[in-house]
């Protein structure tokens, strides 16, 4: 490992699942690292929660165990905060970081609506800090891959239609009402949780551009609620050129691996993975020569030891290292363009949260 490489001292906020799957990703030995992670911190609801984390998670890290987020928040050994609450808390979680000078990647989606958003970044904005949704899919080298074929190399033609599902059987019924996701205070549904990435899908696929250069298609938008939150919903994004993206998610089936497909006048890319957060190949299809009816199939694959978070920490050390407060892959105006879309997609639907309100 070089050591011309910058180093980010973190601190996490939440023991849950998706804290531990980062910070077990952060802390793999890998080749090709971008950044060096060391955890400091990391803040739970109670002590006991803390420590049992740390020590299943963080052993060989000089870490301290709070049982508050405030002490993460506070605590000088930290560069930046990770948080892995609920969606109902990111905003909350990102303004108390922020407020303490902190750096911040926030788990996706980023808040529950486009107001929340804008509120932290402006106060982002006011502090000087980096900010971030860890919107981690787009980081992954295939997904850069992909789009360096369709937008750059024109793999295959004018791409005119994307289809990508993210459904996952969540079992809501044997969930508990403090679930967060059956809890319609806590920012439950499949939109959110799952639905995001299949937007993300679409828009990756129909658009070269991110942030304010991006284009804003029309929405068709229905959902399927149960105890007012979406079980089902489909989203029909709509370009004034013809371009469709057909963008699907529930909470009642799974997805086959083949979870995303993206066709263009010269050729068609399937995406496979276990999920469409993790992509795990993909396949282009296209004439071996123009007008030829042979077809060459090139398959895109890349080695991801554990899930693959450190893609997008890496990018965020970089970013921070090179004095930027945004991130050129993920920055605040795409953050906000996805929840303007998952909020026109709620309004279409039916979905809404009790937050929305106030
Ligand atoms: N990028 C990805 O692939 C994934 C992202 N996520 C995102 O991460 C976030 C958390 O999801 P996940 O880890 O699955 O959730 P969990 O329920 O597993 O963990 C959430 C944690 O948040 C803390 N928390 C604080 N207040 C509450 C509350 N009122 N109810 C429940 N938890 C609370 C708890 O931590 P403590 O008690 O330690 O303080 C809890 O352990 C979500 O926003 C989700 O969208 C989730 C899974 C995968
Ligand atoms: O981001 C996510 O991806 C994987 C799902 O299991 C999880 O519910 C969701 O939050």
């Amino acid at each position: 490992m070089s050591s011309d490489l910058p180093t980010l001292r973190w601190g996490t906020v939440a023991t849950g699942l998706i804290s531990s799957w980062f910070v077990q990703d952060l802390l793999l030995s890998r080749p090709n690292a971008e950044a060096t992670h060391v955890i400091r911190a990391v803040g739970a609801s109670s002590i006991d929660k803390a420590r049992a984390f740390a020590d299943k998670y963080l052993t060989g890290q000089s870490v301290s165990a709070y049982g508050s987020y405030a002490h993460v928040y506070q605590d000088p050994a930290v560069d930046i905060v990770y948080i892995g609450t609920p969606h109902a808390f990111h905003r909350q979680n990102c303004l108390d970081s922020i407020a303490h000078g902190k750096h911040v990647l926030c788990e996706k989606p980023f808040a529950l609506n486009a107001r929340e958003a804008r509120e932290v970044f402006d106060a982002a904005r006011a502090k000087g800090v980096f900010v971030m949704e860890a919107m981690w899919t787009r980081f992954f080298p295939l997904v850069r891959t992909l789009q360096r074929l369709v937008d750059i190399e024109w793999a295959i033609g004018d791409v005119r239609r994307v289809f990508c599902d993210f459904a996952m059987d969540m079992k809501l019924a044997s969930l508990g009402p403090d679930s967060r996701l059956r809890n319609r205070a806590l920012g439950a549904g499949t939109l959110l949780d799952v639905g995001i990435y299949s937007l993300t899908w679409g828009l990756l696929a129909l658009e070269p551009e991110v942030g304010e250069q991006a284009e804003r298609p029309s929405i068709v938008a229905p959902q399927s609620l149960s105890e007012g939150i979406d079980v089902a919903t489909c989203m029909i994004l709509q370009y004034a050129d013809g371009r469709q993206g057909v963008l699907t998610s529930a909470a009642f089936t799974k997805t086959p691996a083949a979870f995303c497909r993206i066709e263009g006048t010269g050729g068609v890319i399937v995406v496979e993975g276990f999920t469409a957060s993790v992509p795990a190949s993909s396949t282009v299809r296209r004439p071996k020569a123009p007008g030829s009816a042979e077809m060459q199939h090139d398959k895109y694959e890349f080695e991801r030891p554990g899930k693959g978070f450190y893609w997008a920490a890496d990018a965020v050390a970089q970013s921070i290292a090179a004095g930027k407060t945004e991130s050129d892959i993920m920055p605040w105006a795409e953050t906000l363009r996805v929840l303007e879309m998952l909020d026109e997609v709620r309004r279409l639907g039916g979905a809404s949260f009790p937050q929305d309100a106030s």
